[in-house]
């Protein structure tokens, strides 16, 4: 195979599992963080383990980073097929408490960022006149709205509403557009928000909240990277050619839609 793979927010969590399957799947992988430490460990690593992988710093919430992106995948691979906009961040919060500080951040980032790097691939493909795919990161939260994730919850509700919108553009172009929804993965992403829930709560231990969620998880396990790797190794593959629009949770058993 020689198709080409985006994966921002892969030099860890979720986004590193996935950039690991697509690498195994056979894609040639375009790493992309905003952490350049972890960025350049996860290149190392890839590449020492045999993968075709490159990487490019940068900020997802920024327009121009992914024209950016996208050029480094044409320059070091030729083409685009699959740009997954995986990178995304958590604010824990009450509802009251909530700044206008956070809101700008955490929309820039979850949701401009979805629509820059979705905007950025389909011109690629377009440009190519090839078909192409864009996988969305949302989550339980895009289904769901949670107590102290307020915020978080509404980005992930407009991730998955772009992902509609932009799936019915784009059709015509045969460029398909989803969304993958996890439900509690143990990265660093959770490790946060089990600390700052903790912090609001004096009748709660570290460990509680990620405990509390985790236990209500019918198949009685939290969701490792590589069960999120698996739903987007598929829908990145020619097998879910026919599917677009669609907002597909990977939880356990926890949010039922
Ligand atoms: N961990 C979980 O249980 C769940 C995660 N998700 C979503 O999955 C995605 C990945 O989550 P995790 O791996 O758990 O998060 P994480 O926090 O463990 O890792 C996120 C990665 O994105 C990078 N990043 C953050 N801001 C960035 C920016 N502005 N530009 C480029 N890179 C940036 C970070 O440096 C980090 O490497 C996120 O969109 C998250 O909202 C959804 C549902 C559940
Ligand atoms: C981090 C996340 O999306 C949740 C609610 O688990």
């Amino acid at each position: 195979m020689n198709k080409v793979a985006v994966v921002t927010g892969s030099g860890a969590g979720l986004g590193k599992g996935i950039a690991l399957q697509l690498a195994k799947d056979g894609f040639k992988v375009v790493l992309q963080d905003i952490n350049q430490d972890t960025l350049k460990s996860t290149e190392e690593e890839f590449k020492n383990d045999g993968y075709e992988v490159t990487s490019i710093a940068g900020d997802v919430s920024k327009r121009d980073s992914h024209t950016e992106f996208v050029k480094a995948a044409v320059d070091h691979f030729g083409q685009l097929d699959v740009y997954v906009n995986n990178a995304g961040i958590d604010i824990v919060a009450p509802f009251i408490e909530t700044t206008e500080e956070q809101m700008n951040k955490i929309f820039a980032i979850n949701v401009n960022g979805v629509m820059f790097g979705t905007q950025a691939a389909a011109r690629q493909f377009m440009d190519q006149g090839t078909k192409g795919k864009v996988l969305n990161a949302c989550s339980i939260a895009g289904h769901e709205s949670y107590e102290m994730l307020g915020a978080y919850s509404a980005t992930k509700h407009a991730v998955k509403s772009l992902t509609h919108s932009a799936s019915k553009e784009f059709a015509k172009e045969n460029i398909t557009v989803n969304a993958y929804c996890p439900g509690v993965a143990k990265t660093e992403m959770w490790d946060r928000i089990d600390a700052e829930m903790v912090r609001y709560n004096d009748d709660m231990e570290p460990g509680d909240a990620f405990e509390e969620f985790s236990s209500a998880i019918s198949l009685g396990r939290y969701q490792e990277p590589q069960d999120v790797a698996n739903l987007v190794s598929f829908l990145a593959s020619d097998q879910a050619d026919y599917i677009t629009g669609q907002a597909i949770v990977t939880d356990g058993g926890l949010v039922y839609r």
